[in-house]
């Protein structure tokens, strides 16, 4: 292969879709974290009548945000469907706390990458996105949601994941 190309795809910089593993390691997060709600005191409530299959929605709504396949928009309603599974549910401080804490305590769990770029990224993400849900869960259930795009997240600041020096050859 030629040096162009090889510096090509050194300088590529991966999806944090790509980062975390793809499809595989999202879905056992999003399920290990659901299979945990029903013992969580704080979260049970909520998720009480989610039907099984949302699981997997919700793993492909976080899936397209970070840069992975359109499955959510093409198959389930894009962003606007998301905020009207939110709409009405009241949800707590405490509760986004614990949606937050309860996820990234599986995804230590289940060893996902744990660099701080990538972490730094997810963190933030979650953070925005579950204030979201809480303010759109305030609003009653029939509230009319227009189409907005889906949140299309990156790596911030630092730009890519860390890459040590390769020295010239
Ligand atoms: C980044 C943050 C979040 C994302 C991306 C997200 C995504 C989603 C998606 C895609 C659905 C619909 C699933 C489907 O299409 O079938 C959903 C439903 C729901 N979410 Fe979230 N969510 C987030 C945060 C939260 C938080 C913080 C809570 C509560 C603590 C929460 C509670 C719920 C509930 C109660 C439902 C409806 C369950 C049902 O249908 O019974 N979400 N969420």
């Amino acid at each position: 292969m030629d040096r162009a190309k090889i510096s090509a795809m050194a300088s590529k910089v991966p999806t944090l879709y790509e980062w975390l593993g793809g499809a595989e390691p999202l879905n056992r997060l999003i399920d290990r974290f659901y299979e945990k709600v029903p013992s969580d005191p704080i979260l049970e409530p909520l998720f009480a009548q989610m039907p099984k299959e949302h699981f997997q929605h919700v793993a492909q709504f976080i899936a397209e945000v970070l840069g992975g396949p359109d499955d959510y928009s093409r198959l389930h309603g894009g962003h606007a469907a998301m905020i009207r599974h939110h709409l009405g549910r009241g949800i707590t401080e405490q509760q986004r706390h614990r949606w937050v804490g309860l996820l990234l305590e599986t995804a230590d769990e289940l060893e996902l990458p744990s660099d701080p770029e990538f972490r730094s990224a997810l963190v933030a993400y979650l953070e925005w996105g579950s204030r979201l849900a809480v303010i759109n869960s305030a609003l009653p259930a029939d509230t009319p949601v227009s189409d907005a795009p889906m949140p299309a997240w990156n790596w911030g600041v630092p730009g890519g994941p860390y890459q040590p020096d390769t020295p010239e050859s």
